[in-house]
């Protein structure tokens, strides 16, 4: 530490107990600040003995549990200690995991052992990775949501995938904002009262072409192709361009991670608050 200069890399472990949200925005939202420091991505270990019995426990105050809350911001998580317990119920435990994020990469083990590049230099957060997030929804795809869980829990992740190039961003803004701050699905209806529990958005990742908000920057990278990039923890979001080098044909993806999203009601509201054709709108989950 007496050593001048900057640090590699700050790796920070917080308590078993913790709410990774509030320290994620910390770090992640340091931009205007003029820091070098930046939030690389969040990991997170699990016990795979016991992590069912706290993704499963209840809050006295109906608050989502920090294991919940943990599994649903992160972008790596590594199942540890599987010499504890049979293949069938690390097939369980990563199911569980699954049907909270479906988004993370996970890696089994035992004793932690894990390739460092697993842990280290993820750029979750980074605008230069944008494919790393349409990879990401792929894996939604591959696995689906279908798997029968274990455990009751209302943490899911949804994806809504769109073909339509957005004119402008002002109507996907208000939307996320309805989301993320007045915990409701938009409606554009006064009088369409909100049913059910308010819902929370713990992650929103996102990809949008809006070709307008590219004209003006002037920039010309060859063959990579730009984007928007959307990321969100809990009640802040950002929007920043980003590029990508992917050769497919690029989608519209909005990623939520969050309790009480139901999921048609969504995509409806969606594609009205959007004005959207609904054959141009998928949704993966
Ligand atoms: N069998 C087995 N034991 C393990 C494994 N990993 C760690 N342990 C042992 O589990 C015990 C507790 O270690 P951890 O679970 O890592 O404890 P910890 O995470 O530092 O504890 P907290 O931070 O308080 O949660 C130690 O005796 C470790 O040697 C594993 O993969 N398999």
């Amino acid at each position: 530490m007496k050593k001048s200069g900057k640090f590699d890399y700050i790796l920070l472990e917080t308590s078993g107990l913790a709410d990774p949200g509030p320290i994620a925005s910390m770090f992640w939202l340091d931009d205007g600040l003029g820091s070098d420091i930046y939030l690389d991505g969040i990991v997170t270990l699990v016990d795979a003995k016991n992590i069912c019995q706290y993704l499963g426990e209840e809050k006295p105050d109906a608050s989502i549990n920090e294991a919940l809350k943990q599994i649903a911001i992160s972008d790596r998580i590594v199942i540890n200690k599987i010499d504890l317990v049979t293949s069938d119920e690390v097939n369980n435990v990563e199911d569980d995991i699954r049907s909270v994020n479906s988004v993370a990469e996970i890696m089994r083990t035992d004793r932690s052992r894990i390739p460092l590049d697993f842990v280290l230099d993820i750029g979750a957060y980074d605008v230069k990775n944008v494919d790393s997030i349409a990879q990401q929804t792929r894996k939604i795809d591959e696995h689906g949501q279908s798997h029968a869980h274990q455990i009751s829990h209302d943490v899911h992740t949804i994806c809504i995938e769109f073909d339509t190039q957005l004119d402008t961003l002002e109507p996907l803004e208000t939307w996320i904002q309805t989301l993320l701050w007045e915990h409701v699905v938009p409606s554009r209806e006064a009088t369409d009262k909100q049913d059910g529990a308010l819902l929370d958005v713990l992650r929103l990742k996102g990809l949008v072409q809006t070709p307008k908000h590219y004209d003006n920057d002037g920039s010309n990278n060859g063959e990579m192709k730009k984007q928007l990039v959307i990321q969100g923890v809990q009640e802040l979001y950002d929007i920043q361009p980003g590029l990508s080098h992917d050769d497919g044909e690029l989608k519209n993806k909005i990623v939520l991670i969050g309790r009480n999203l139901v999921p048609d009601r969504l995509v409806e509201s969606f594609i009205h608050w959007l004005r959207l054709d609904p054959s141009t709108v998928h949704l993966l989950q």
